[in-house]
């Protein structure tokens, strides 16, 4: 699609550069696969990560991060009362909080556990066409896993569903990123396919999408598509360079660690989508 100048880029640059002034410090309670490439990236953009998932520890912990992320991607019984801990304790304390309901559709303790944390208000959503699809119908089924068998823009309709019913903000990865507030659609068309071929990389940018709102939290929507944005910038200027997949994986960390307000303002691809 034919890039549109706009308010985007200057809004973009304006988070990105709020994460690296302020390093923001993101909890983050995610799937055993992914914290690695969550950790950096999460440095790379300039915020403060920290692993922290045990109950004992949320009482103390959660109130002193700027935002909560919950990542579903490897759950088991005994982490669940964790992150609805986590959540409950954010939204309480007026912190945002964003989740990415991995496998959402793949088994009914699945969906009832990203039903219920739902129902703990996230500010964002972020997962795959499939994902959102299971999530918005509350339904179980035919499912590739953790990866998507639909195209973002499949998803539409389900997540300006889902934002209604949430009240929060969702977003679609995919060749087009989709985010709604359930008024408003934008599209981001940054990123490049290999993207799909690291793994982690969604959870990656839901974590992202966490550091972003943490700087800016009565903007959520324009954090959310400012943050799928520029990972998928880091991803173009990182394909520049890399051979396949693995070495992708680190040049978008170091893209995105020396990203500069030129390379945004040009890249920076969002545009309406209703
Ligand atoms: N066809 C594509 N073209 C460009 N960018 C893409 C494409 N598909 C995915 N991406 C980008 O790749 C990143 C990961 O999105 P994806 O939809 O693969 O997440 P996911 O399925 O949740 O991944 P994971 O579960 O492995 O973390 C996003 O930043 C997204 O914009
Ligand atoms: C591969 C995989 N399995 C559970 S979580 C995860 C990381 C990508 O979502
Ligand atoms: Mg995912």
């Amino acid at each position: 699609m034919e890039k549109e100048p706009n308010e985007w880029g200057p809004k973009a640059w304006a988070h990105l550069s709020a994460v690296r002034a302020q390093s923001p410090l993101i909890q983050c309670i995610t799937n055993y696969v992914s914290m690695d490439l969550v950790a950096n990236t999460l440095l790379s953009a300039g915020a403060s990560p920290a692993m922290l998932h045990t109950i004992e520890e949320i009482p103390d912990f959660t109130p002193h991060v700027r935002a909560l992320y919950v990542n579903v991607g490897t759950l088991s019984a005994n982490w669940l009362p964790s992150m609805k801990a986590a959540a409950q304790l954010a939204s309480q304390l007026g912190k945002p909080w964003v989740l990415d309901p991995v496998a959402a559709g793949a088994s009914g303790f699945r969906l009832n556990a990203c039903l219920e944390l739902v129902q703990l208000k996230p500010t964002v959503i972020r997962g795959n066409a499939s994902e959102i699809i299971a999530l918005s119908r509350a339904s179980v089924g035919p499912t590739k896993g953790v990866d998507s068998s639909h195209e973002s823009m499949d998803a539409m309709e389900a997540a300006r569903c889902l934002a209604e019913a949430s009240g929060g903000i969702v977003a679609v990865s995919g060749a087009v990123d989709i985010v709604t507030d359930g008024r408003r659609v934008v599209g981001a068309h940054n990123g490049v396919p290999m993207m799909q071929k690291i793994t982690a990389t969604g959870c990656s940018v839901t974590a992202l999408i966490a550091a972003f709102v943490a700087v800016d939290p009565p903007h959520a929507f324009e954090a959310t598509a400012s943050a799928l944005s520029v990972y998928g910038i880091a991803g173009e200027m990182g394909m520049s360079m890399a051979k396949g997949p693995a070495s992708l994986r680190m040049h978008m960390i170091d893209c995105l660690h020396g990203l500069d307000q030129a390379a945004l303002l040009s890249r920076t691809n969002i545009t309406a989508l209703s």
